[in-house]
């Protein structure tokens, strides 16, 4: 399968204290894959996925190598990134009010982003921007081109992000703790949604989470870090089943479903969360 996205060597440091918060990391996504990056907080996830997206805060410098598409985008400068970050790849976060204006309706934010992008007219892009949020599921398009972020549940805002995120056809989904705000029930609709779109548009993605049993759902690949590095990554199924380093097992000792067995050396599943 083609690579769609390969890190090389990522490491990020702070410049006033030289502390390593990612440290030589390496992976990569191929085309229709998801790879699941998992650890505590603080692990450096988060700054991972910005550094991908060409958004680590001032302050902090990074070497090593980031190849999208084939072409190596770690010397990209503004512009080059304002290219590919919400265009070639969308991003989906924690809380909707992070990509989500407050205070302008959720049509028009829709269309705006097109707008900004392609040379479409006005009517198209409401067409384009309704038919997305058909595909999120989100009913009454015509009321809800209309509304205001506040105006939603969490889940409706969620699902209003992962259009905006989809909205111009990326090709890599960056998704950091999408659901983890959410109450139980919305976060498995949500998780559907995403499985169904990645499936449907054949996108990769690379979701970030703590959460090792929600990895092992959605994941082709897993890769596992601490303290700014990956410390174990495979198949999800290696991963989940066969973990190798003492990080992992002890994060899927932390799931009551999961229990290890020291004679066979196995993790069994033994029921839902
Ligand atoms: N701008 C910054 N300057 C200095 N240190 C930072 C900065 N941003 C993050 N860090 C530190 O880098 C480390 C990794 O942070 P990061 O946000 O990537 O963790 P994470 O794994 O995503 O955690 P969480 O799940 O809590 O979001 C943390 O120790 C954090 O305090």
């Amino acid at each position: 399968m083609a690579e769609v996205l390969e890190v090389h060597g990522l490491t990020i440091t702070a410049k006033d204290t030289n502390r390593v918060l990612v440290r030589d990391s390496s992976f990569s996504v191929d085309a229709g894959e998801t790879l699941c990056l998992i650890g505590e907080s603080g692990s450096g996830k988060t700054l991972t996925g910005k550094a991908l997206l060409g958004m680590l805060p001032d302050g902090l410098l990074m070497a090593g190598e980031l190849s999208f598409g084939g072409e190596v985008m770690s010397g990209y400068g503004k512009k080059e990134w304002r290219q590919v970050r919400g265009r070639r790849i969308g991003v989906i976060y924690q809380h909707p009010e992070q990509a989500l204006h407050p205070a302008i309706p959720i049509g028009r934010q829709l269309v705006d982003l097109l707008r900004s992008h392609l040379p479409v007219t006005r009517h198209a892009a409401e067409a384009s921007a309704r038919a997305m949020l058909d595909k999120v599921s989100l009913k009454d398009t015509d009321r809800l081109m209309k509304s205001y972020p506040f105006q939603l549940s969490g889940g409706m805002n969620q699902r209003v992000m992962v259009a905006m995120a989809l909205l111009l056809k990326p090709e890599l989904l960056i998704a950091d703790e999408p659901t983890s705000a959410l109450d139980v029930t919305t976060q498995s609709e949500i998780i559907a949604l995403l499985q169904g779109l990645v499936a449907e548009e054949q996108l990769s993605m690379l979701f970030i989470t703590h959460d090792l049993l929600l990895a092992g759902e959605l994941a082709d690949t897993i890769a596992v870090m601490k303290q700014g590095e990956i410390v174990e990554q495979g198949t999800a199924a290696a991963v989940m089943h066969r973990p190798k380093h003492a990080y992992t097992k002890q994060l899927l000792n932390c799931r009551s479903s999961f229990r290890f067995t020291s004679e066979e050396g196995a993790y069994l599943y033994v029921g839902n969360r």
